[in-house]
């Protein structure tokens, strides 16, 4: 439905003669299927939310292309851009932020409908507005329709916004962490309508987040983001049951119930897996390290991460890991075999 290939954005920064740029994305391939829902999964900073801001056109590319149904989705003008938002719909982190505090969720949902499927009015708005609520389970209607944002919780919010997005009935779905700002308790019923929507309406769906672990809940596919370039993707069960890339492991393990994902992660426990050294901070996106983006956190990296940077190795069953140790490279590393972070308890060791 979706396809990006080699979505890349540099913003620059720094102030006059200073040249320098973020690479905030660099290289990144997607691609959306319809009923399906891809996970974008990575530490704050890797650069999710701007691959959602790129998707959805609200930031110009600096390389690559979108192609929406196999067609180049670049806008210009305001009216493409509106065929494109009818098509392609995004949803916020911050239900609290994306609806206007002195409106009406009828004035919300109104302006949505009207925007997108025409000047509605009477009986025919009145159902439309209904039929919305109770696709995002907010029944009856007229208990929430003329409610303003601060009369309804953070969830009954979120599915307000959900709503407004789908008044424009549309084919794609990006929701940059919709419910990382909820109450955990009433997460899971954000996802599941989500999944719902994707079931019942075919809608594909990107679905960005820092937890894997709701990833591997809620998502077919998923793509391991770190410091602006993809380092694994697969099906979701496998890629948080199996990881391939040492980052993907670091994310497993750091997990907020690790045991839930299957114990150990690639033969490593998740204590041994903090204990090994593999933590630490993303890098410089200004500066970001030459090779493989993850090499100075990895505690199985060899010279050639720290010189080159590793493709997309194919790992089987329809998965990749961008890590030199898939290659068939004489050179590469061998993951378990750890060349940096060893204890000092170790080294004494007979
Ligand atoms: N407008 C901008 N100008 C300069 N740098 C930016 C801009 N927007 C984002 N960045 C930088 O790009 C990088 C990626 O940011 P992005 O918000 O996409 O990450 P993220 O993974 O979504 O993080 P978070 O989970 O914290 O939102 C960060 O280093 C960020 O500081």
């Amino acid at each position: 439905m979706l396809v990006a290939t080699g979505l890349t954005k540099h913003f620059p920064v720094g102030g006059v003669g200073v040249r320098k740029v973020v690479h905030a994305v660099d290289g990144v391939d997607l691609e959306l299927r319809r009923g399906s829902v891809l996970a974008v999964v990575g530490e704050s900073g890797s650069g999710k939310s701007t691959v959602a801001r790129l998707l959805a056109q609200l930031l110009p590319l600096t390389a690559g292309q979108v192609l929406l149904d196999g067609h180049d989705a670049r806008v210009r003008g305001r009216k493409a851009f509106r065929r494109y938002v009818k098509r392609v719909q995004m949803i916020f982190q911050d239900p609290f932020g994306s609806l206007n505090p002195v409106h009406t969720v009828r004035y919300i949902l109104t302006r949505s409908v009207r925007i997108h499927r025409g000047r509605l009015r009477g009986a025919e708005l009145e159902a439309a507005l209904t039929e919305l609520l109770e696709r995002v389970h907010l029944t009856p209607a007229e208990r929430y329709v003329d409610s303003y944002p601060h009369e309804l919780s953070g969830g009954q919010r979120q599915r307000v916004a959900i709503a407004r997005a789908l008044a424009a009935d549309p084919e794609v779905l990006l929701a940059d962490e919709p419910i990382s700002m909820l109450d955990v308790s009433i997460r899971l019923g954000i996802l599941n309508l989500l999944q719902d929507l994707r079931d019942r309406l075919g809608i594909a769906i990107l679905y960005i987040t820092h937890d894997i672990a709701s990833a591997r809940y809620f998502a077919d596919r998923t793509t391991v983001l770190y410091a602006g370039r993809v380092m694994e993707t697969g099906d979701s069960e496998s890629v948080t049951q199996d990881p391939k890339h040492p980052y993907t492991r670091l994310l497993v393990a750091s997990a907020p119930d690790p045991d839930d994902l299957g114990g150990t992660v690639g033969g490593l426990t998740a204590g041994e897996v903090r204990e090994s050294g593999i933590g630490g901070e993303p890098p410089s996106l200004i500066d970001p390290p030459p090779g493989c983006r993850f090499h100075p956190r990895c505690p199985f990296a060899v010279d050639l991460c720290r010189r080159e940077v590793p493709d997309l190795f194919d790992v089987g069953a329809g998965r990749t890991a961008a890590c030199w140790a898939y290659s068939d490279r004489g050179d590469r590393p061998v993951i378990g075999q750890r060349t940096t972070g060893v204890r000092a308890d170790e080294e004494a060791a007979p």
